[in-house]
């Protein structure tokens, strides 16, 4: 040694309870991630086997999110009106202007899949706060979410997956899970009542779980929010189901953001006592206060094969101060699976989008 003193040899005795000290601490690092990856209880819900299950019933699309593969990344800005600053110390419901990077996507995990009116349509968003704060959401153009656990979730996507002889779920699997799952029957049986709007662009967009907004004061209200077009929304027309364009609806998205900006309010409904908060598939009943916290204008595309949304997880628990999680189960499997989706395709080469889209459309008026 530099001082010139001799470490002492250890014994045979003291190298074995140095080796096996180190042994024990490898083993119990490598439990760790056997019990993180759900090795050790081969029974429990994980998120990798929560998106394993996507993989099985869609295959492995390298490069793509295994939910809402097919999608297109967009940009534009939010206004505050300073109408909701009361329920929420959040920045972005102050009064003024923020930037937004969001996604149009439809649900499934087929990145090809050809668009139809009945597909479950989605708006991801991202909206950077002037203290640096994100506040991340995906909503869907459903009225309530399918399933109100992460389990029924699981056997869901169980049950939906296409045989092979047919290619198409079994439909005696698939009542088997609906006779186990009434809420998910009862759900189902609502979304199909809800007829679809013409396109992405006069959709009206759910949070489906619940949150809670907290204010200056402390005060925690619970709250959903949906994104309302501003323009007047039309059902599909006949001849729009008839067309063969498999990309018809992303191309009238692009088309119309090409024309002029796209504009919805944000609008946050107040839940009152008794108002499920942790169960997506119960509406909360008609008449509750609304608020309108703002107007999302979306003026540009970025483009899904250049944009910043390959490399963006819309983790619906990126929340800043004044916007909490609700007791909805969904809402922490969601943040979970979502990251593990992420983790798998951002580890996978880029694939072309099924959505062709100019390098970056500018609205008219921007
Ligand atoms: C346990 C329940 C759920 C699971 C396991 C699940 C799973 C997933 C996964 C794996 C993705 C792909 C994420 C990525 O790679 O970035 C995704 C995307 C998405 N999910 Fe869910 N989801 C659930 C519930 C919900 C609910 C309740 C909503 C409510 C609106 C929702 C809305 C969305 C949206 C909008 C996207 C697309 C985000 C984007 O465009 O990047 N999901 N989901």
């Amino acid at each position: 040694m530099a001082d010139g003193t001799t470490p002492a040899k250890l014994g045979a005795g003291a190298t074995m309870s140095r080796l096996a000290v180190i042994g024990a601490a490898v083993a119990a690092m490598a439990g760790g991630f056997a019990y993180a990856g759900g090795w050790l209880s081969p029974g429990t819900l994980t998120p990798a086997r929560l998106v394993d299950q996507f993989e099985r019933d869609n295959g492995v699309h390298a490069g793509f999110r295994r939910n809402h593969a097919k999608g297109v990344c967009v940009g534009g800005f939010f206004e505050g009106s300073g109408e909701a600053s009361g329920l929420s110390k959040a920045q972005i419901f102050a009064r003024g202007r923020v930037p937004v990077i969001g996604r149009f996507a439809l649900a499934g995990g087929q990145p090809y899949a050809a668009d139809a009116a009945v597909t479950v349509r989605s708006m991801a968003l991202r909206f950077t706060l002037p203290d640096g704060e994100e506040w991340r959401t995906g909503m869907n153009d459903i009225p309530v979410f399918a399933v109100s656990t992460p389990q029924g979730f699981y056997d869901q996507l169980v049950a939906s997956r296409p045989d092979a002889a047919t290619g198409k779920p079994d439909p005696a699997r698939m009542k088997a899970f609906l006779d186990r799952h009434p809420e998910t029957a009862r759900a189902v049986a609502a979304i199909k009542a809800a007829t679809p709007s013409s396109g992405f662009a006069d959709s009206t967009f759910n949070s489906l779980d619940a949150f809670r907004f907290v204010n200056a004061d402390g005060v925690s209200t619970p709250v959903r929010w949906a994104t309302v077009p501003v323009g007047p929304a039309t059902s599909e027309t006949p001849a729009q189901t008839a067309q063969t364009d498999k990309n018809y609806l992303f191309d009238a998205l692009i088309a119309a953001i090409g024309q002029h900006p796209l504009q919805w309010r944000l609008v946050v409904t107040i839940g009152q006592p008794g108002d499920p908060t942790d169960d997506a598939t119960i509406a909360w009943p008609a008449g509750r206060r609304t608020v309108d916290a703002g107007t999302l204008t979306i003026d540009h595309i970025e483009g899904e094969a250049t944009g910043p949304c390959r490399d963006l997880n819309f983790d619906p628990l990126v929340l800043p101060a004044g916007i909490e999680p609700s007791d909805d189960p969904l809402l922490s499997a969601r943040s979970a699976a979502y990251a593990q989706s992420f983790t798998r395709r951002a580890g996978e080469a880029r694939q072309p989008s099924a959505v062709a889209t100019p390098a970056r459309t500018e609205g008219q008026n921007s």
